[in-house]
């Protein structure tokens, strides 16, 4: 009979003491899983918000920007109206005219009418009188009882005459006594904000609602026809809207369609609109969810691990002990393998394409509602097939190993490149500075390609193409950014292979053309290819010149002259431009400095400054300094800054051309009323003049819409009091319809095109014999 094991108190206590760290390693195991799945949680939650707060802030903008236009050309038509009596009132015929060529500068609007004082209509840009009134709805009661003439947005409305889902913007308009005269109208229609969402393939988690302040539904995306108009019936979206916020975000049950979402709520620029974004909650932590499992299969692993080495212990303390440490190594090892598989591929250890979409992911997080400079590009092999048919898959796997290695080396660290499957890899590029560095990046790996490779003796050559597509333009997320450069790519092997192409062909053929011109760009200011020509900016009372324009010239030694509407867009693109505009600043200063010295009349030198320049943190300082080194003092320089220019970043450019203009320099807004045109920015911002863009002027006096608009921008300047100037002025009868509505600076070919310093000169000199100082 087997003496049964008789333990000594110490090695009892060495036994509990093993056993209680076997516990304690465990539970602290479980501990760190539960707390990295709780910070994998949060920050999968984080990445939602952040995708969802980007989606709020675009859609947004977008609202306001479209209220915004549409109420600038509202305003046109209010600023021609107001004060007319009705028996002075433009006829139908011409009215109806302008309000069409208005109602084309707005197609979100499907229509432009004018009511009078009893909601009858008396023009409509369709050229049709309807003969429904809308002296009931609340809209026109509204701005009856509104003398001061806002801009109103109604509730949605079921239209009487296009017989669809509306809303209506509207302006009052005063009669010579300012009493009320009637309204001006547009009505956006429903669907154009709904297939607008529906254009973004924001996929099924999400919904897009944009409701009036009274929550009702004006828009939404998937479409709800019956709830149209309806209030939405939500506590917590009504507390909002009472509370004065700006924005929000809760979780709830939608009244609309019963689903639970977390929703992000923001208020349309000034107006009583709001964009609801509402996010699938069950889809928001479908990836948390897979890595729970995986967690819950660990700790079930490591249990079973150190259960079987406490019992292989309690039988042999010092075996077990060896076979315990072998255990958890192993399981270790196993544990990190298996996290390593789960994110790469097998054969060439590149990133899987999981791996890819989770980088991707955290790219769009790490951008937190700024517009992202990602971009996926999609390479498949040329002709890998045959490889694989006549030397036999092992060679072909061997090359695949040798190419993403290659491939490797032609990126950043920034970048992700994964094997998609077969011969195809997928690579995300971040933080690129234009769509020329990508180019340069796709022409790399496909020559990297270019040394044969060696397999098992054989010398074998290899080809790739290259589809790329762009974030957010070609798609809104990774699946369709993949399968756009995926189309993309087909399109590179279509032109023969060995190359890239853009998803777009519009942005193909742009980038191969912005990569010669960059080239060329660089050299031309190198060895001086630029020459400035100036235009008389003239009097149009006296001829007298009163300034002159600068105005740059390329060179090219093989292709002439190009015009810098080809250039300059290139040039801001690339970034030159700041290289280019320092050229031109300096060249005018010394022009003008060069005049004055000749005792030649003052003038104002116009220079034209692109965005680009103005959003470079010296640049004040740069055009300080050049004007210092001529001696020239400010307000002989006027900076020509294009409306455009003040789209983005515009508290910025604010900023800086408030500090121009402390410091004496002059500053036009060029191209006016081709672009953002709203009066709210002109009145607030420091401009000294006005330019009427010559397309405008091209039409006076023949066409009645141009000269409309003529009029109403001199109205602006003048209500404003602004100086202005017309360019494009081709003719005796444009130049006399401009000064009969006392627009008196002019410039265009009429007086004279761009011309070299020394013809200026000569003209400046002509005009001293004309008419001698006393
Ligand atoms: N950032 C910079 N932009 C520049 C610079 N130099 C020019 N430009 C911009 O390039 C665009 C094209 O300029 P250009 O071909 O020189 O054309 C100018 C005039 O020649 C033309 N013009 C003037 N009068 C008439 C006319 O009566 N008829 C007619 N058909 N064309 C005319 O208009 C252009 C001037 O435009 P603007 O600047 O809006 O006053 C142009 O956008 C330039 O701004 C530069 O150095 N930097």
């Amino acid at each position: 009979m087997n003496k049964p094991l008789r333990y000594s108190r110490t090695e009892w206590r060495r036994r509990a003491a093993i056993i209680a760290f076997a516990v304690f390693a465990f539970v602290s195991y479980i501990v760190l899983i539960s707390l990295s799945l709780y910070h994998a949680r949060e920050r999968e939650l984080e990445t939602v918000l952040t995708q969802q707060t980007s989606l709020v802030k675009v859609l947004e903008s977008q609202a306001d920007a479209t209220l915004k236009k549409i109420d600038t050309v509202l305003l046109s038509v209010q600023q021609k109206l107001t004060g007319t009596p009705a028996n002075l009132r433009p006829a139908p015929s011409v009215m109806n005219q302008i309000l069409a060529s208005h109602l084309a500068l707005i197609g979100e609007s499907q229509s432009l009418r004018v009511a009078d004082a009893q909601g009858r209509f008396i023009y409509d840009a369709s050229g049709v009188l309807h003969s429904a009134t809308i002296s009931d709805r609340k809209y026109f009661l509204r701005n009856r009882a509104d003398p001061n003439g806002e801009l109103i947005i109604s509730e949605p409305l079921f239209a009487r005459i296009t017989h669809n889902w509306v809303v209506t913007v509207s302006r009052r308009i005063n009669d010579d006594k300012g009493g009320f005269a009637g309204l001006i109208q547009a009505a956006v229609r429903a669907e154009f904000f709904e297939n607008f969402y529906e254009s973004l393939n924001l996929g099924k988690s999400y919904s897009v609602t944009l409701v009036d302040g009274k929550s009702r539904m004006l828009a939404r995306f998937p479409a709800k026809e019956d709830q149209l108009g309806k209030p939405i019936k939500s506590p917590l979206l009504r507390d909002f809207m009472a509370s004065g916020a700006n924005d929000t975000q809760y979780t709830t049950i939608s009244a609309v369609d019963n689903v639970e979402r977390s929703y992000m709520v923001r208020k349309v620029g000034p107006y009583p609109l709001y964009l609801i974004i509402g996010h699938t909650k069950s889809d928001q932590l479908s990836a948390w969810h897979q890595q729970l499992v995986w967690s819950i299969v660990g700790i079930v692993v490591l249990g079973g691990v150190l259960l079987g080495w406490i019992i292989v212990w309690l039988r042999s303390y010092d075996s077990a002990l060896a076979l315990a440490g072998r255990m958890t190594s192993a399981y270790e090892v196993t544990l990190q393998r298996m996290r390593h598989l789960a994110g790469h591929d097998p054969l060439t250890d590149l990133p899987n394409r999981a791996l890819l979409e989770e980088r991707m992911a955290t790219a769009l997080a790490d951008t937190k509602g700024r517009r992202a400079d990602l971009v996926l590009m999609f390479i498949d092999l040329d002709h890998f097939k045959d490889i694989n048919d006549t030397l036999g898959h092992a060679v072909g796997d061997k090359l695949l190993v040798q190419v993403a290695e290659r491939l490797r080396q032609g990126l950043t660290d920034q970048d992700t490149i994964s094997r998609q499957g077969g011969d195809e890899f997928a690579v995300l590029l971040r933080g690129y500075a234009n769509l020329t560095q990508v180019a340069e990046t796709a022409q790399r790996l496909i020559d990297e390609l270019d040394p044969p490779f060696e397999v098992n003796g054989h010398e074998l050559r290899v080809t790739a193409s290259i589809g790329i597509s762009v974030y957010p333009q070609d798609g809104p997320d990774i699946v369709t950014l993949l399968k756009n450069a995926d189309t993309a790519m087909y399109q590179a092997k279509a032109e023969g292979g060995r190359a890239f192409h853009f998803f777009t062909e519009e942005m193909n053929a742009r980038v191969l053309n912005r990569v010669t011109l960059d080239k060329n760009l660089h050299s031309a200011l190198e060895h001086q290819e630029f020459v400035l020509l100036y235009q008389p900016q003239v009097d149009g009372a006296s001829g007298q010149i009163t300034g002159v324009e600068a105005l740059i010239r390329w060179h090219h030694p093989q292709q002439g002259e190009i015009s810098p509407a080809q250039f300059i867009p290139a040039a801001e693109e690339s970034g030159i431009i700041n290289g280019i505009g320092d050229w031109v600043l300096n060249q005018a200063c010394f022009q003008t400095r060069r005049w004055l010295d000749l005792g030649l009349p003052e003038l104002t030198m116009a220079v034209n400054i692109s965005a680009v320049q103005l959003r470079q943190p010296d640049f004040v300082d740069k055009v300080m300094a050049t004007l210092r080194q001529y001696g020239l003092p400010a307000e002989y320089l006027e900076l020509e800054i294009t409306e455009s220019a003040l789209i983005r970043d515009t508290q910025r450019i604010v900023r800086i051309l408030n500090e121009l203009r402390k410091q004496g320099v002059r500053l036009s807004v060029d191209d006016f009323g081709t672009g953002y045109s709203s009066l709210a920015y002109l009145k607030n911002l420091p401009f000294d003049k006005i330019k009427i863009d010559q397309s405008f002027i091209r039409g006076i006096p023949e066409r009645e819409d141009d000269a409309a608009i003529t009029e109403v921008i001199i109205g602006i300047a003048k209500s404003l009091k602004m100086e202005l100037i017309a360019e494009g002025v081709e003719t005796k009868e444009q130049s006399a319809f401009l000064l009969q509505h006392h627009c008196q600076q002019m410039q265009g070919f009429f007086f004279g095109k761009p011309m070299p310093a020394a013809e200026i000169e000569q003209r400046l000199r002509q005009s001293v014999e004309a008419c001698p100082v006393q």
